[in-house]
């Protein structure tokens, strides 16, 4: 469980948010500029909130009241972005591995095979990234992501570099995700429409408003 209670001001801008979110996939939808990104860099802990709190399972992310703060490197949240953000010097495998640096002490994380296997990357692991396609790409930055033991999966338009039936190949890896390994997932998106099967509950932001969505 994810509880957000929070203002953040940048500028002219701000972001209210005052909400629970429970297990699964939450699709975040809104127009271009309402804050969906700056809602996922604040719980990723890439921006700290002007004022209030965030508490992912029971663990106090930030508190501006106590000024509790956990760094970002310790809060095991994976992030997967629009563009892959491989590291182009090094092999799939190599890739993957880095992952496995950030899991806990405690978990040893993932076994890499499974993560390989759910999806379907065994064939890419001697590549580089510049030699897979864009979905490829995004199947390997879902599998660092998901190798550092991640308590939570932030997705910032992961797909939206894709064409739309690249897109459509990608939504069995994703759905498998959600049922197999149970990890659950902020999802922003512009492409909604696409993401029915997927999407456990919706959230939608406008101007700075996170508002329960379709
Ligand atoms: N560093 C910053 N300085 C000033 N304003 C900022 C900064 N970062 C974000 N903003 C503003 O905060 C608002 C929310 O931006 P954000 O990136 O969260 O929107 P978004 O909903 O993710 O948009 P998009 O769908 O276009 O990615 C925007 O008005 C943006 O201009």
């Amino acid at each position: 469980m994810l509880e957000i209670a929070l203002t953040h001001q940048i500028g002219e801008f701000r972001l209210s948010a005052e909400l629970a979110i429970g297990p699964g996939v939450t699709v975040i939808t809104g127009p271009s500029g309402a804050g969906k990104t700056t809602l996922l860099a604040l719980v990723a802990g890439l921006a700290r909130p002007t004022r209030g709190r965030i508490v992912l399972d029971g663990t106090v992310l930030v508190d501006t009241t106590t000024r509790r703060w956990l760094p970002p490197h310790r809060r095991r949240i994976g992030q997967v972005f629009q563009d892959a953000r491989l590291f182009p010097h090094l092999s799939v495998r190599q890739n993957l591995l880095y992952g496995r640096l950030f899991a806990g002490a405690d978990t040893g994380g993932p076994a890499p095979g499974a993560i390989i296997d759910l999806l379907d990357i065994a064939p890419l692991l001697s590549r580089r990234p510049r030699d897979l396609s864009g979905g490829e790409r995004q199947r390997v930055a879902i599998g660092r992501a998901l190798l550092s033991a991640p308590r939570l999966l932030l997705l910032d338009e992961p797909l939206s570099a894709l064409d739309p039936a690249r897109r459509a190949e990608m939504l069995p890896y994703l759905i498998r995700l959600r049922d197999g390994a149970g990890l659950p997932m902020l999802y922003v998106t512009h492409q909604a429409d696409e993401l029915a099967e997927l999407a456990t509950t919706w959230l939608h932001v406008e101007k700075g408003r996170v508002l329960p969505g379709q």
